[in-house]
């Protein structure tokens, strides 16, 4: 299956997820904030929701569809020499102060499955009296990478807590067959600056946005614009959103569910002006232009009416409550076709109203399990439950990269 991204809504043909493993168990709640967490989570119910939410995309991907787990892709790139010693000489230089040059002999002689358990858990058996702080984040796919047509563009995380997963991706583009094509195009960020895929939405072929936000920094956002521009991307929306650990990527407050309707969490997005930077190629250099606000870009890059549906609905409070739990967070299986979670009532009551049928994973799953085809033209939110999942602070587009969707 050929590897390209050009839209957030077209139907999904191929997605890289982590469901949840032993690395949310290790989190002590001391060091939550350091590891990203408002809470801890309790392992065996975020990985049955989680595996719950994965029934509900196979129901609607098509039959040569697929989803990779990707521990199951490290493992099979670890299984190269080459590629283990590239990320354990990775894993050594960008983090010295973990001090692994001390057992880089140890890590060498690792097979690959205790070499993943060593990074994602923080120890193994095989190695002893060395412990570092887990990778609990991991099962936010989004934030490690992102397909942008036939590119890739790899995250550089702003936050220490998550820069293993942006190494442990750098060795798999290089080396998994999976990315044989894409790698040709790999847009890489250097170490001072960052961006992370959550603020990287890909609206159309020719348009993408970029959050500037708690996690991507201006020089970061440059960076991937110039890559993005020389690989085919017309413009570069720059957001502007607020600095915040609740709004930590320009998804959490807004994404698109269809191809001409978008959820916005208001306070952040419709309610904002000045905001917006459109940046282009000319002739080498990037040109930049102020736009009012992303509803007027939207309409001018997209030349379309865009619907801003607003998350929590209208009531203030609500709009606040169900953005913390990212009701602005959907994901979309096909254009109209969503997933979020079930918690976020007010959202989905919202969505209604614009015409989109409500209906819980089960009954989703019931109905359209023999026949994804019938989706074709329909509006449905599709809510799944997520209490656990939630507690890491991120919903369902966050647990999701797309590498293929249709055209
Ligand atoms: N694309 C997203 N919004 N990802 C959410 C990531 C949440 C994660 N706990 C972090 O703070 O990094």
């Amino acid at each position: 299956m050929k590897l390209s991204v050009n839209s957030e809504t077209s139907v999904l043909k191929s997605v890289i997820v982590h469901t949840p493993g032993r690395e949310v168990s290790l989190v002590n709640p001391e060091h939550k904030d350091q590891l990203l967490f408002d809470d801890i989570i309790f392992e065996e119910d975020a990985r049955k929701e989680h595996l719950d939410m994965l029934k509900i995309f196979k129901t609607a991907m098509p039959e040569d569809g697929a989803i990779y787990e990707i521990t199951d892709l490290f493992l099979e790139c670890f299984k190269q020499e080459e590629a283990r010693a590239f990320f354990i000489k990775e894993l050594i230089n960008q983090l010295p102060e973990c001090n692994l040059h001390t057992i880089e002999e140890d890590l060498l002689k690792l097979e690959a499955a205790d070499l993943l358990q060593f990074v994602i858990e923080g120890s193994t058996p095989a190695i002893h009296g060395f412990t570092l702080q887990p990778i609990p984040n991991l099962l936010f796919t989004r934030d490690l990478a992102a397909v942008v047509g036939e590119s890739i563009l790899l995250s550089r995380p702003a936050k220490k807590a998550r820069l293993r997963e942006a190494i442990l991706m750098q060795a798999l583009v290089k080396f998994h067959p999976l990315f044989e094509e894409l790698s040709k195009k790999t847009i890489r960020i250097s170490g001072k600056e960052s961006i992370e895929g959550g603020d990287v939405l890909v609206a159309s072929e020719e348009l993408v946005l970029i959050g500037m936000s708690e996690r991507t920094s201006f020089s970061g956002l440059m960076k991937a614009t110039e890559g993005l521009l020389e690989n085919g991307v017309e413009n570069v929306l720059a957001v502007d959103i607020p600095k915040q650990r609740s709004s930590m990527h320009l998804d959490t407050i807004f994404t698109f569910s269809d191809t001409n309707e978008c959820i916005a969490f208001p306070p952040a997005i419709t309610e904002r002006r000045d905001n917006i930077i459109a940046l282009s190629s000319n002739n080498g250099s990037i040109n930049a232009r102020s736009i009012p606000s992303l509803q007027e870009a939207l309409q001018q890059f997209m030349e379309r009416d865009l619907t801003f549906i607003s998350c929590g609905g209208p009531d203030r409070t609500n709009q606040f409550r169900e953005q913390w739990t990212d009701g602005a967070n959907v994901f979309a299986l096909a254009p109209g076709i969503i997933v979020g979670y079930e918690r976020n009532t007010n959202t989905f009551r919202e969505l209604e109203k614009y015409g989109y049928q409500l209906m819980n994973q089960y009954k989703f799953i019931e109905e359209f399990k023999d026949q994804p085809s019938d989706l074709k033209n329909k509006k449905i939110a599709i809510s799944f439950l997520g209490n656990e999942l939630c507690r890491g602070r991120g919903g369902a587009r966050c647990m999701t990269m797309p590498i293929a969707r249709a055209k």
